[in-house]
């Protein structure tokens, strides 16, 4: 996973860009570039300003502040040609077919865009009776439909099975792959480490990017190891400490060793308590703590 951006010129270029609606900020001071090939990743929690950010490079959001270039140029209509966007919404119709949906794609951009084979079994059924991971394929079959240069994908993959997920990633890295750049917002950590990038957002602000590994760098986690796991677990909970369990083995992110040592003697328990490589899930936990 490459912490630089790939060279070559951008095909989205943000610079110091802010989002005021009113007197709340949405976006804060945020910067970003994609370039052809790469899979860029948004991350931040529900609120972060991931879509206000997206809707700026999109042209459907004015800046308030900053500059935005996609393809080189301010976001217009003849750039919009040039990407495929999928929003969280998908932007089907319901009650057309499968296939019908496809051909009113293609009547859109004049070129026809065949059924994909994974949706051949269910062409013509109304997309609002498919399962949501096939309406989520159609819907990015329907974004590859004119050639985009750049996808533009709103948590492509939200409420799908693993095996649905999985076979959407493929086709992002198919796509990427053939010099595609990509621009992704995400909650699935699984999903994050597929990226080429990340981008971490929190209130409005970006408060990390880079590399899964640049991320994770300078925050902390600790390993807390006992018999009395599921007491020393509620102990840390009720501190109010992040903590989390996986199988039988607590974590707590964001919080010097020290300090869960004591939250553990306080309730008198005894545990072995080390600091460990954060997971990224337990670094966007820390980041997104920091004070605005
Ligand atoms: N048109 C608007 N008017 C006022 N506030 C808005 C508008 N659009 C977004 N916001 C606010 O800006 C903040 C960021 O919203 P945004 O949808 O960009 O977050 P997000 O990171 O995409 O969240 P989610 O993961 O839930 O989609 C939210 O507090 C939202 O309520």
């Amino acid at each position: 996973m490459p912490a630089e951006p790939a060279a070559g010129p951008a095909l989205v270029d943000v610079q110091g860009v802010t989002r005021r609606f009113g007197t709340f900020t949405a976006v804060d001071d945020a910067s970003l570039v994609v370039h052809a090939g790469e899979i860029v990743g948004l991350l931040g929690a529900n609120g972060a300003g991931k879509t206000t950010l997206i809707r700026m490079v999109l042209g459907l959001t004015p800046p308030t502040v900053g500059r935005i270039l996609v393809f080189g140029e301010p976001p217009s209509r003849s750039g919009r040609r040039r990407l495929g966007y999928v929003p969280q919404s998908l932007g089907l119709y319901d009650d057309l077919s499968v296939r019908e949906n496809l051909a009113f794609v293609a009547a859109v951009y004049g070129s026809p865009v065949p059924v994909p084979p994974d949706l051949a079994d269910v062409a013509d059924a109304l997309v609002g009776t498919i399962g949501l991971g096939r309406q989520r394929r159609l819907a990015f079959a329907a974004a590859l439909a004119h050639g985009p240069e750049l996808l533009v994908l709103d948590e492509p993959t939200s409420g799908v099975d693993p095996l649905a997920r999985t076979r959407l990633w493929d086709a992002v890295h198919e796509q990427a792959e053939a010099g595609v750049g990509v621009l992704v917002t995400t909650h699935y950590m699984s999903e994050a480490q597929q990226c080429d990038r990340l981008m971490l957002m929190s209130r409005g602000r970006c408060v990390a990017t880079g590399s899964e590994a640049d991320i994770v760098a300078g925050t902390t986690a600790v390993a807390v190891r006992t018999t009395r796991w599921q007491d020393a677990f509620v102990a840390l909970d009720a501190a109010g400490l992040p903590v989390t369990l996986a199988g039988r083995a607590v974590r707590v992110a964001a919080t010097p060793p020290d300090d869960v040592r004591a939250a553990l003697l306080r309730a008198g328990l005894e545990a072995q308590v080390d600091q460990v490589r954060p997971t990224l899930e337990e670094a966007m936990t820390e980041l997104d703590r920091v004070p605005a």
